[in-house]
């Protein structure tokens, strides 16, 4: 997807069938119209000059009526087809940016504000459908019916053409002198809604933090501050809409009022007759009308450009390289994960995190990763599970023989993180995250390998209770049992878990590296971690230290 007008008329070919569905209906409206117009003269002038009786007048005005009746069912179809239009084309472009953010991970995405991705997605897209549903067929209309209506009035009449043709363009060219002005502001406008986005999100998630060193009043003040910025920004918005439709009431005036001047002359020197003067009168405003609707959702353009840009910055992030899934099913069990010379690092041409670093982690072992804070153990995870790309070397699943295990291996691969995410939703819910078919059989086995049933049973509706984000009602130890239970339900052949009882009590900790322990038959099971209830339970130990990776003997696992 590219940015900016290009962007938009990517959105405009999404539209496709039903975009030209409404463009047509109003095409067949507009004709109409003009129809009912040269009716509506016709039975004005006769009642008025040729003393004909509203009897005589009857077939016509049936005909009016259709004509009316017809054109209003035209004009609403017309709009049922573009609000359709807009409306699919937000669904799937949201659809296609939330599969691209799925595909870009976590790291990818560590770069982007808190509220950044989340606004793109609701109000941003949002400001893409009035473009869909008004703004696109409007400009349609803007070239279609003010053209038939000149060539209707250059056939009645040449100054009443020369006039409006002459006229009609300035309103285009003004508006678009008017637009550019308003780009800038716009853009200023998206960027205060994103930060008042970001800095609500994280004065809420940090109220806790800020009252406790009572800066809540500051913060506060600042939220405020940044939403009474984007109010005035707003009304600078709405001066220049208000100001665009002056300006084109002014000249679409001008113009009608020029008209019948002329005519009026005419009629009175006796070198018109009513009929035309009239009906001429009558189409003046219409040809004015598609252009006071399109600039009345003119602003829908410029909010759906700045919108586009910020769709197409996150379609622009980088996948991470386990999203290019292999095509081919995954064939063979996976015996073992061979790092192979790895290297990695964050910054193109900085210090690398890791280098050389060579392993293997085994089935039916729990393998320990120690080192200090900072010492690239979460890399040595995210590289595992795809979410960073190594800039050497390479990271491979083996099977029995030692071969390398073609396919997606990654699938197989339970992960559990430092801070585990638990949305919204009841404790099964919650389980179901990586198996969406799983039973309460295979939930309840899964906890209690995890030493999470007794927990989860004891709770008011157990495993439909609903628990709030980040596991809300309950305590650290059982949020990381839960997570590790969500790891288990999908049976994974690899499980990763990275410091998975940090900031837990002695009583929790042991609980949950015995919950490990269980896990690891049939299973590879790889946890990074400082703390000794875990290193106890280790069958192989690593080090990752200045960027090398080095296996620890037994006797050093105190050390560690
Ligand atoms: N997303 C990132 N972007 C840039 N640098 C990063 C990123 N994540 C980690 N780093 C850097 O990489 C280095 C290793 O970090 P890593 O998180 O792997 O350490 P760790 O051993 O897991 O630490 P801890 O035990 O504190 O979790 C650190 O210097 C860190 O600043």
């Amino acid at each position: 997807m590219r940015t900016g007008d290009s962007g938009l008329t990517g959105l405009a070919s999404r539209a496709g069938r039903w975009l030209g569905v409404a463009v047509v209906l109003n095409g067949a409206a507009a004709a109409m119209l003009v129809l009912q117009l040269i009716v509506l003269a016709r039975i004005v002038a006769d009642l008025a000059f040729q003393s004909h009786g509203f009897g005589a007048e009857a077939g016509r005005a049936g005909w009016l009526a259709a004509l009316l009746a017809g054109r209003a069912l035209l004009v609403w179809l017309a709009d049922m087809a573009a609000a359709t239009a807009g409306m699919k084309v937000a669904t799937a472009l949201r659809a296609d940016v939330l599969a691209h953010l799925l595909r870009v991970g976590p790291l990818g995405m560590a770069g982007l504000g808190a509220g950044e991705a989340v606004t793109t997605l609701t109000d941003g897209i949002d400001a893409l459908e009035p473009y869909v549903a008004h703004y696109l067929p409007r400009a349609a209309m803007m070239a279609v019916m003010p053209l038939m209506i000149l060539a209707c009035v250059a056939g009645l009449d040449g100054w009443s053409f020369a006039i409006l043709a002459c006229t009609g363009p300035l309103i285009p060219l003004f508006m678009a002198l008017v637009g550019y002005r308003a780009q800038a502001i716009m853009d200023r406008q998206w960027t205060q809604l994103l930060l008042l986005g970001s800095s609500f999100l994280d004065f809420l998630q940090g109220m806790t933090t800020l009252r406790l060193f009572g800066h809540a009043r500051q913060a506060a003040a600042a939220v405020a501050c940044m939403a009474d910025d984007y109010r005035r920004t707003t009304l600078s918005v709405m001066r220049v809409a208000f100001l665009t439709s002056a300006a084109l009431e002014f000249f679409a005036s001008l113009s009608i009022a020029l008209v019948a001047v002329v005519f009026g002359a005419r009629l009175l020197a006796g070198h018109a007759d009513f009929r035309t003067a009239f009906l001429v009168l009558l189409l003046a405003p219409e040809y004015f009308m598609p252009l006071r609707a399109f600039s009345a959702s003119y602003h829908a353009r410029q909010n759906a450009t700045v919108a586009m840009r910020r769709v197409a910055a996150l379609l622009a992030l980088p996948e991470a390289p386990a999203a290019v899934a292999p095509a081919e099913p995954l064939r063979g069990a996976v015996a073992a994960i061979a790092c192979a010379d790895l290297s990695a690092g964050y910054d193109a041409g900085g210090a690398p995190v890791l280098e050389h670093a060579s392993c293997q982690f085994l089935r039916d072992e729990l393998t320990v990763v120690v080192g200090e804070s900072g010492a690239g153990k979460t890399t040595l995870m995210r590289l595992l599970l795809g979410l960073l790309a190594p800039s050497a070397g390479r990271v491979v699943a083996l099977d029995e023989g030692g071969q390398a295990v073609a396919g997606p291996w990654r699938d197989r691969i339970g992960w559990v993180p430092q801070r585990p995410c638990l949305p919204f939703g009841t404790v099964a819910d919650i389980l179901r995250l990586g198996a969406p078919d799983a039973d309460l059989a295979r939930l309840r086995a899964a906890a209690a390998q995890a030493d999470a049933l007794a927990f989860i049973e004891a709770l008011p509706q157990g495993f439909d209770t609903p628990v709030g984000e980040r596991g809300a009602r309950l305590s650290g130890g059982q949020a990381r049992r839960l997570a590790l239970t969500r790891a288990l339900v999908r049976d994974p052949a690899i499980l990763i878990l990275d410091e998975p009882t940090a900031d837990l009590d002695p009583e929790s900790e042991k609980r949950v590296a015995e919950a490990i322990r269980h896990a690891v038959p049939g299973r590879i099971v790889i946890v990074t971690t400082h703390r000794q209830a875990v290193i106890a339970q280790a069958d192989r130990l690593f080090s990752v230290a200045g960027g090398a990776l080095r296996p620890l003997s037994i006797s050093e696992r105190a050390a560690a």
